[in-house]
């Protein structure tokens, strides 16, 4: 019998066609897990693909097939910039999407800005505790029906970089992070744990200068080296990529049924 933890990797032509396939897959989930009433937690992601993916889900008809009131919004990392700075990973997912759709302020989690009378740490620990208000007595954080990652050049998932001391962080639910080798140098971010508790991760990547991360990662790379090496959802993890991305991905691991 197939693995349904194993991941799988999904490919399309371009960035274009990959936004278009993960959208609609996004919303077939999210419909699926909340037609009974349930409540949906989606972390989303920053970088190049995260907001051309919730553009896609925002212009399809069927977003508004979705009881948005029962899906709540929360952030792999975010950049610790002022509220209104364009680099902010959560002012990004507001033009995308969460401006467009009608989603309740209070299922919009943000982590606090760098104006928000927040000093780093504190950020990191009020969204830790803002995550701790969904999770149980076993587990501190709420388990994602979907996490959303891109992918760095450099392996990077989330602000999780490699060869750095937050990789291995296993108690807390959120860190502070400085001295980012990516710009900008201060952020916060999400641990593999809370990454690893959610129910689906799903990797999106596109270009050429992704291919060695991600060949990497999935050749069984050490995730202290490769961060998405280490990314592995409860149920399932799918890497979705273009064609540029997939180069260095052995063929065996692409799944044809997509
Ligand atoms: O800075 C960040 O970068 C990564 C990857 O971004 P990309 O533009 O290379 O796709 C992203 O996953 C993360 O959320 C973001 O803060």
């Amino acid at each position: 019998m197939a693995d349904s933890t194993a991941r799988r990797v999904v490919i399309a032509d371009d960035p274009a066609e990959l936004a278009r396939l993960v959208a609609e897959r996004f919303l077939v989930r999210i419909r699926a897990r909340t037609k009974d009433g349930r409540l949906a937690h989606v972390a989303l992601t920053g970088g190049s693909m995260g907001a051309a993916v919730l553009r896609e889900v925002a212009e399809r008809p069927d977003a508004g097939e979705i009881d948005w009131s029962l899906v709540h919004f929360w952030w792999g990392d975010e950049r610790y910039v002022p509220a209104d700075d364009p680099e902010r990973n959560a002012g990004q997912a507001r033009a995308a999407l969460l401006d467009r759709i009608e989603v309740p302020a209070a299922n919009i989690h943000e982590i606090a800005a760098s104006d928000s009378g927040l000093g780093l740490d504190e950020a990191a620990e009020a969204y830790a505790a803002e995550l701790g208000r969904f999770g149980t007595e076993e587990q501190r954080w709420p388990s994602f029906a979907v996490c959303f990652l891109g992918v760095g050049p450099d392996g990077h998932i989330a602000s999780l970089f490699p060869d750095r001391e937050e990789i291995n962080e296993t108690d807390r639910a959120a860190l502070a992070v400085r001295d980012s080798p990516k710009p900008p140098p201060e952020r916060v971010t999400l641990t593999r744990p809370v990454i690893n508790a959610s129910k689906r991760i799903w990797l999106v990547a596109t270009g050429a200068e992704k291919a060695s991360a991600l060949g990497l990662a999935l050749a069984g790379a050490n995730y202290a080296n490769v961060p998405a090496a280490g990314a592995k959802g409860r149920k399932r993890t799918v890497f979705f990529i273009d064609e540029a991305a997939a180069s260095e991905v052995s063929p065996d691991l692409i799944d044809p049924s997509y």
